[in-house]
């Protein structure tokens, strides 16, 4: 689903490179944590998948996309397969719950009667049935972070990059998003999620891809936060 292959990304404006030699796959279906310091390298590592970056050296494959090959006409197409969450929620504060999700389908052209379909349907996946005519400031953290699995995933992506989502978010709330991550990731979802969070990583008992100074320096399949450190 996802391959790097000895990938090294230096910005022009830096001279010590983001990335260095990394070398990762991740199998459908797979949840891994992407761990490491601050400046690790770990948003330059998902920013390569949805080829915001694209690499000074290397290969990136997801699903059957050359991610930094591919033509630049194609790139819509590739980030219409992956569903992004952030530690900021992102939402349209200017809409609804209901319509938040439904732009997320409007924009790649899904005709109304389908949008009035499956929009209700994702919402109550995440537990916000009920919840659809509300603005998103008149929701907790966690209601907004909800919705904005919602968003990610109401268009069925192969994959789910989740940027620090529970960074925002007390400890109760974050893992009640951990279990509807789980539970998108039972459906078949690809879930790659990098975090900060340790109590987080060591209760999920996933795989651990931790980064240091841009090189993967540990790779396990069912690791916890800070093993040996
Ligand atoms: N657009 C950019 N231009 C120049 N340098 C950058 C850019 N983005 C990131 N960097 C540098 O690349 C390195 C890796 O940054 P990156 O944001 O990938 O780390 P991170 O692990 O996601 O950090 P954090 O946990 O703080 O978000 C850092 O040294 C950072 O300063």
């Amino acid at each position: 689903m996802i391959r790097l292959e000895h990938v090294s990304k230096v910005y022009k404006t830096s001279t010590r490179p983001a990335l260095q030699d990394v070398s990762v796959g991740v199998d459908k279906g797979e949840f891994v944590f992407l761990i490491g310091a601050s400046g690790s390298g770990k948003s330059t590592f998902l920013r390569l998948l949805l080829r915001e970056e694209v690499p000074s050296r290397g290969r990136v494959y997801v699903a059957n996309f050359d991610v930094a090959r591919m033509a630049r006409r194609r790139v819509p197409r590739l980030r219409q397969s992956i569903g992004c969450v952030f530690q900021d929620f992102r939402l349209l504060n200017n809409k609804t719950v209901h319509e938040n999700v439904a732009f997320a389908l409007e924009v790649i052209g899904k005709p109304r009667n389908t949008i009035r379909k499956v929009v209700p349907e994702v919402l109550e996946l995440v537990g916000l049935e009920g919840k659809s005519a509300r603005m998103p400031h008149e929701l907790s953290g966690g209601e907004q972070q909800r919705v904005a699995i919602a968003r990610a995933f109401v268009n069925r992506p192969l994959m789910l990059l989740a940027d620090e989502p529970t960074g925002n978010l007390d400890p109760d709330t974050s893992q009640d998003i951990m279990l509807l991550l789980e539970r998108i990731n039972r459906t078949g979802t690809t879930v790659l999620m990098a975090t900060h969070d340790h109590s987080i990583v060591d209760s999920m008992r996933r795989r651990v891809v931790e980064l240091d100074l841009g090189q993967v320096v540990r790779d396990d399949s069912r690791g916890v936060y800070g093993v040996g450190r």
